[in-house]
């Protein structure tokens, strides 16, 4: 039973997938109230406010996901969760349509002054001069990131007759043509725009994007909109720039400090604010609860993730295809790490056939994470496999080349370790399964699965049946036997596979036998 904290409040009808699962207990309370038991928590999910510190990762000792239910991953620290080997995903486009709907309605509003006019009527007042606006119709806007949430802005912009400017430094520029906007520098979007909302993450290079030099290329009456994260638009020079005309107005939906300190920024007569409410409506809420619900019951289950901020992330269809070869590198990893009792220094992996159509990198990540998972007493997957094995001083590389083994894919393993070298040759075959084809230059064919017995003897009469005979007196039962050799009576292999786990009395038995080099137990 997997239990998953959810610790801010997340749809309760996104959560269903979860709520209805067998194999988790949910438990939807803060951090705060659940202190004592942080360590027995599997994955966690939180929207903005659960800070998820380096300190909190490393007393959630079971941690295996964090989801975030929204977008913005500000609030983790992804190098810690990396580090730890914990998976971090999020709800990329479920809170799209919302925010972008709720900068639209922000721009409108501080056009128009719609919050001053409606405070004023509740007063009793009735002051139309004052409250005099200006259209959006042929108003230049400047989106700076031009993602999910800037493209939505731009079809409702033009549809309202605005002229769109967007900078975003990662834009594909096909993408500004397909939205019929003009695409420009940072500087240009500052001199030309009347109207400039933001949509970048919080970032080194996005933080005081906007701030007090950069303000001054704007126009004069300039409006800033910032539905997207606090910090973004410096909040410490605004009131200068209100104050002396330069800036018309400002919206704010999020804060560099949520809830906000600067008490005269909020105050101030030209600047209308919303407590982070981008996202906040039933649709946006359901999307990303139930999102994030399936992306980790999935991950419990052990697919790998579809979202993930710290792992290449795999479509549907790339995840059908790589399932096997995940499952392969997975046995093939902890096979050789037992094989080879030695401290080792390299592991190289060439792919050979179909196989090096996908993602491989991936591929070797988890072959590597199950290889250090067998000497290493916290997890390792595939986000942290590459920091464990640097920091153990193991090098890794893979190749792809082309198809000389016959088989219609194949991985190759070579490890080099302090005294010796240790290789694996293996397949996955459509509806047979995973098969090691090659151990150390013995061509042998097995499915590495359970309790096994590798065996390193001399090809000579009788060996085999003594292996069978000591067996047989302690009634264990062969589930699958194979050998190999490369030459009449030269050293062989044998390659034992269980139902259930040989006594160690058993093995030192087969140990004592003449001919016997040596037996390692192993399990995958
Ligand atoms: N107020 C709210 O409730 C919500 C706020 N957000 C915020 O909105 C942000 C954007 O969301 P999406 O559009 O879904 O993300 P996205 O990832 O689709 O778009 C972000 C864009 O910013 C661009 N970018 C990155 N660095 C940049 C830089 N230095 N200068 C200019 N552009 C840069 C990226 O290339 C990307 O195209 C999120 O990061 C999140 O912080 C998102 C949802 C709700
Ligand atoms: O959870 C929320 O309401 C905040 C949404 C947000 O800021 C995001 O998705 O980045």
């Amino acid at each position: 039973m997997f239990r998953v904290l959810v610790a801010d409040p997340i749809s309760e009808e996104g959560l269903q997938p979860l709520l209805e699962s067998p194999l988790v207990s949910l438990t939807i309370k803060k951090v705060d109230e659940v202190k004592q038991e942080l360590h027995e928590f599997d994955a966690i999910l939180v929207r903005s406010a659960t800070h998820v510190s380096e300190l909190l990762i490393k007393k959630m000792k079971k941690l295996k996901i964090i989801a975030r239910a929204g977008v913005g991953v500000d609030n983790i620290d992804i190098d810690a969760a990396t580090k730890y080997g914990v998976v971090v995903i999020n709800a990329p486009n479920g809170n799209t349509i919302s925010t972008a709907e709720h900068t639209f309605a922000m721009m409108a509003s501080l056009m128009r002054h719609i919050p001053q006019a409606s405070q004023s009527v509740k007063q009793g007042e009735w002051k139309r001069s004052s409250f005099v606006g200006a259209e959006l119709y042929q108003k230049r806007l400047g989106i700076i990131g031009f993602g999910r949430i800037g493209g939505e802005i731009s079809k409702r912009a033009k549809a309202f007759g605005m002229e769109v400017i967007v900078f975003d430094p990662f834009l594909n520029k096909s993408k500004a043509e397909k939205f019929g906007v003009q695409y420009a520098s940072l500087h240009e979007l500052l001199e030309q725009s009347d109207i400039i909302t933001v949509h970048t993450p919080l970032t080194k290079e996005t933080k005081h994007l906007i701030n007090n030099k950069t303000v001054q290329l704007t126009k004069q009456g300039v409006y800033f909109i910032n539905c997207a994260r606090g910090g973004i638009i410096d909040e410490g020079m605004l009131i200068e720039f209100l104050e002396n005309g330069h800036i018309g107005g400002v919206a704010l939906d999020v804060f560099e400090v949520e809830p906000p300190v600067n008490h005269k920024l909020i105050a101030h007569n030209k600047v209308i604010t919303t407590p982070h409410l981008g996202a906040s409506t039933k649709e946006a809420q359901l999307n990303v609860a139930s999102q994030v619900a399936e992306e980790v019951l999935a991950f419990l289950k052990g697919h790998p993730v579809t979202s993930s901020i710290n792992l290449p992330t795999l479509s549907k269809e790339v995840y059908r295809a790589i399932k096997p070869y995940y499952h392969l590198a997975k046995k093939i990893g902890s096979f050789i790490s037992q094989c080879m009792q030695e401290p080792v220094q390299e592991i190289s992996i060439s792919y050979e056939g179909s196989v090096t159509e996908l993602e491989t990198p991936f591929i070797t990540k988890s072959l590597l994470a199950s290889f250090l998972n067998e000497r290493i007493d916290f997890t390792v997957n595939e986000v942290n496999a590459g920091i464990v094995a640097t920091e153990r001083g193991i090098s890794y590389s893979e190749k792809k080349q082309s198809n000389l083994s016959g088989y219609e894919n194949c991985l190759t393993v070579e490890v080099k370790g302090e005294q010796h070298y240790f290789t694996v040759k293996a397949t996955s075959i459509p509806n047979f399964g995973e098969r090691i084809v090659k151990v150390n230059d013995f061509n042998i064919d097995f499915y590495p699965n359970g309790p096994i017995l590798y065996v390193q003897h001399l090809d000579k009469p009788g060996v085999i049946g003594h292996v069978g005979n000591i067996l047989g007196n302690y009634d264990v039962n062969i589930a699958t036997m194979q050998v190999g050799r490369k030459k009449a009576g030269g050293e062989a292999i044998m390659m034992l596979t269980f139902d259930k786990q040989v006594d160690v009395a058993v093995i030192n038995e087969l140990k004592e036998l003449q001919d016997i080099l040596s037996i390692i137990e192993i399990f995958v």
